[in-house]
């Protein structure tokens, strides 16, 4: 089938050339066509300009978009949608006081979420996984990364990865899965946690990569959780399988994550909301993106990714949802936009190049993704009527979202 958009007040993220990741002061121009048009066949596309040349084009559905913007769908790079339940009551403990160490610290957290997936049969976690997925692409997001990382035992993850692989049959949107191989060290194993990382190297990781659902893997490199020895330990491992790495680093504190990152080619580090000056000269000439998550950051009042450091650095970054029941339990990226904008002082151009071509340069898919582009997937979002696209940020938590289209499919 056919779509021919016309009359698009404002046509974002053109590009003539294949464009696959934006770096630094290039994240500032955006390149868009005003009075525009874009033909998709199939799942493709195959053709846009000014409207003055769209005259001979026939097409089996044509869409009027007068006064709306069109863009590439948001590729969110980073969430944990496969879970079970919800930590409402943490919010509330947290609300009242508590941090997010001190619930932790009692069994809460991770742990609590885990207990319940383990609990959970897997036809109840697909629905609720897939419910939470059908919400994310209403509000324009065309492709996700999804973790495992709640099930921290072997039966568990391998669950939740055939869960991730069922909703990748069966949703139109493009979903990337990660092996979070290490999210957090179950109470059985407190006082020997070297035994769980022979755990999770021996058999999770060669478990979980015959299965073939996930080219990358994940850890949480943090205090309490996986320290450097660990974290790289893991990676290794991984890297047996060709799972290349996606880590949580840098969220409470600095332990040299981003360097060990770069150093295993990872294709990105994620959080950041701590930074110094050596983490971005490990990331300066190294195929690693940074992605800053700021609904995290909003959520739990910790401190945002200094963003204007990375950019003016002359790196990349992205910008995802990291959506998750514990710290960030939104998949908004129309509300990640804005806030990259309110709070990292990202400007709009910035913030939708981040949340569009390097979202998915940190899935590993913007060669087919991110832009528009001649042979590229038409995933495009066409918003409500605006006078420009800064109102995408400008006016938070309004949905600026009129019509999604998924691998050419009118949602
Ligand atoms: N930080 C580690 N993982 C998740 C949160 C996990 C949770 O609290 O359930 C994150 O990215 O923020
Ligand atoms: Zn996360």
């Amino acid at each position: 089938m056919s779509i021919l958009i016309t009359n698009i007040k404002q046509l974002l993220q053109v590009h003539e050339h294949n464009v696959t990741i934006i770096k630094g002061s290039a994240m500032k121009e955006l390149s868009y066509i005003e009075n525009a048009y874009v033909y998709i066949d199939y799942d493709t596309i195959i053709e846009y300009g000014k409207m003055e040349d769209c005259s001979s084009i026939e097409a089996d559905t044509i869409i009027d978009a007068t006064g709306k913007i069109v863009l590439p769908s948001w590729c969110d790079s980073h969430t944990h949608i496969v879970y079970a339940g919800d930590r409402t009551s943490e919010f509330v403990d947290r609300i009242n006081g508590l941090s997010y160490a001190e619930i932790a610290n009692k069994g809460g957290g991770i742990l609590n979420s885990a207990k319940v997936l383990q609990e959970t049969s897997e036809d109840d976690l697909y629905d609720q996984s897939i419910k939470r997925l059908n919400e994310l692409i209403a509000m324009g997001t065309g492709a996700v990364e999804i973790k495992t990382g709640y099930g921290l035992t072997v039966e568990a993850e391998l669950k939740m990865l055939r869960v991730i692989k069922r909703i990748k049959q069966e949703s139109l949107a493009i979903i990337i899965p990660t092996l979070l191989a290490a999210h957090a060290i179950p109470e059985e194993f407190r006082s020997k946690k070297q035994d769980y990382i022979k755990y999770i190297t021996q058999e999770l990781i060669p478990k979980a990569a015959k299965l073939n659902i996930t080219k990358y893997v994940d850890v949480f490199c943090e205090e309490g959780y996986f320290d450097i020895k660990d974290t790289e330990a893991i990676l290794e491992a991984g890297n047996k399988y060709n799972l290349r790495p996606k880590i949580h680093v840098n969220q409470f504190n600095i332990l040299g994550g981003i360097a060990l990152g770069v150093k295993h080619n990872a294709l990105s580090v994620d959080h950041l909301e701590e930074l110094n000056d050596k983490d971005i000269e490990a990331l300066k000439g190294s195929d690693t993106i940074p992605v800053a998550l700021p609904g995290c950051s909003y959520f739990l009042s910790i401190p945002y990714t200094q963003a204007r450091k990375i950019i003016d650095a002359g790196l990349p970054l992205a910008i995802a949802t990291d959506y998750n029941p514990g710290s960030a339990p939104s998949g908004n990226m129309n509300f990640i936009v804005s806030a990259a904008c309110v709070k990292l002082k990202l400007t709009p151009e910035e913030a939708i190049n981040a949340a569009t071509v390097n979202g998915a340069y940190a899935m590993g898919i913007s060669n087919m993704y991110g832009s528009i582009t001649r042979g590229k997937k038409a995933n495009l979002i066409i918003t409500k009527p605006m006078n420009h696209y800064s109102e995408i940020p400008y006016a938070f938590a309004h949905n600026p979202i009129e019509q999604v289209i998924i691998n050419g499919q009118i949602l």
